[in-house]
């Protein structure tokens, strides 16, 4: 039986079409990021995952139950699945552990495994307006764990969260779906969030699922310009540039134009299977540095560890042909 079945889901909204025709299907414990620019329908489908929307057709059907919307149901939602809104609440001036108690209905055992795994145990006896963002955050994901369901959907967890706080969340999402056997869905713009922790990753552009495919099949072949810029920087190569590299790597390219990541060029000292250009300007990233290169095509930008070089250097540029696509 298949985990999540969506199929056919066609979403309006006040007479807009959100979302249209969205298919997919995810297995138990498989990680799937939903990416998209904004308002191209991310948090409406994982709404409608989760019972909180009514699609306008097709249907959701979740361990083979199919979900049903609010028009047919007066509490919306299904009980194995949950989904925490980027705008959750919490009651104010309670103390945490009131609000666990609450919505709980583990063991008292349980309940400590939970809240040591969302690292919320220390912060049990604090009053819910004592709290940071990320702390707040976390104690909405334990409130609604504790009702033990099998999916969790999380809308742009990591949105408005600093470097520490979105490294705690991220242990915590592996470890509920480690320890808790918790099945994850997650929203994120960022690529740094999606790229290194999703087995799957659909792209959204204005309400159309346009592509579904692991990190790598996504990075590395976008099928167009929105989805390769959704995930990093890219150059476009002008006619002439997609000609002159195209020689060199020997492939054809059927008119398209030639796509190259900046850290797919290689910078090499000499080669016949480079092309020759000088170095216009040079930008420090910390882990590496960009460099704009004019080749007789056009300019490039190429990203490199090496620090050595310098405006007006003659250098030489090659890219493998796995590392190009076209469109
Ligand atoms: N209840 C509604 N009524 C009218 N329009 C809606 C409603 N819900 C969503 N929309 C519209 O549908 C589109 C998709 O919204 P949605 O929030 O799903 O996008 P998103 O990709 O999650 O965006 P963001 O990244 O900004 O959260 C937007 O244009 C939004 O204005």
């Amino acid at each position: 039986m298949t985990f999540l079945n969506v199929s056919g889901i066609r979403v309006e909204e006040a007479g807009k079409t959100v979302l249209q025709d969205i298919s997919f299907t995810q297995q138990e414990f498989q990680k799937v990021a939903i990416s998209g620019e904004t308002g191209s329908g991310k948090s409406t489908l994982l709404k409608t995952i989760a019972g909180l929307v009514q699609p306008t057709a097709g249907q959701v059907q979740f361990e083979g139950e199919t979900v049903i919307g609010p028009a047919d149901k007066l509490v919306p939602g299904h009980p194995g699945i949950a989904y925490l809104s980027q705008h959750f609440e919490l009651p104010h001036s309670l103390r945490v552990e009131q609000v666990l108690r609450y919505a709980n209905t583990l063991t008292d055992e349980e309940a400590g495994f939970l809240y040591d795994i969302c690292r919320v145990s220390h912060l049990l006896p604090r009053k819910t307006n004592q709290l940071s963002g990320g702390e707040r955050q976390r104690i909405a994901m334990a409130r609604l764990l504790s009702t033990s369901p099998q999916l969790l959907l999380l809308d742009e967890p990591f949105s408005n969260l600093d470097t520490a706080h979105k490294n705690i969340l991220k242990a915590v999402i592996r470890d509920i779906s480690e320890e808790l056997a918790i099945t994850c869905t997650l929203i994120s713009h960022d690529p740094h969030d999606t790229l290194s922790w999703a087995d799957e990753i659909l792209v959204l552009q204005e309400g159309k699922l346009i592509q579904q495919g692991t990190p790598e099949q996504i990075y590395k072949q976008p099928v167009n310009e929105y989805a390769a810029a959704l995930f990093g920087s890219y150059n476009r190569l002008s006619k002439a540039g997609t000609a002159a590299f195209s020689r060199l790597l020997g492939i054809s390219t059927n008119g398209k134009d030639m796509l190259v990541r900046p850290e797919s060029f290689k910078l090499s000292p000499a080669g016949n299977k480079a092309l020759t250009g000088e170095v216009n300007s040079i930008g420090f990233f910390g882990s590496f540095y960009e460099l704009e290169v004019q080749l007789p095509e056009g300019a490039v930008y190429v990203r490199t560890t090496e620090g050595h070089y310098s405006p007006g250097d003659t250098v030489q540029v090659s890219v493998s042909p796995e590392d190009v696509w076209h469109i």
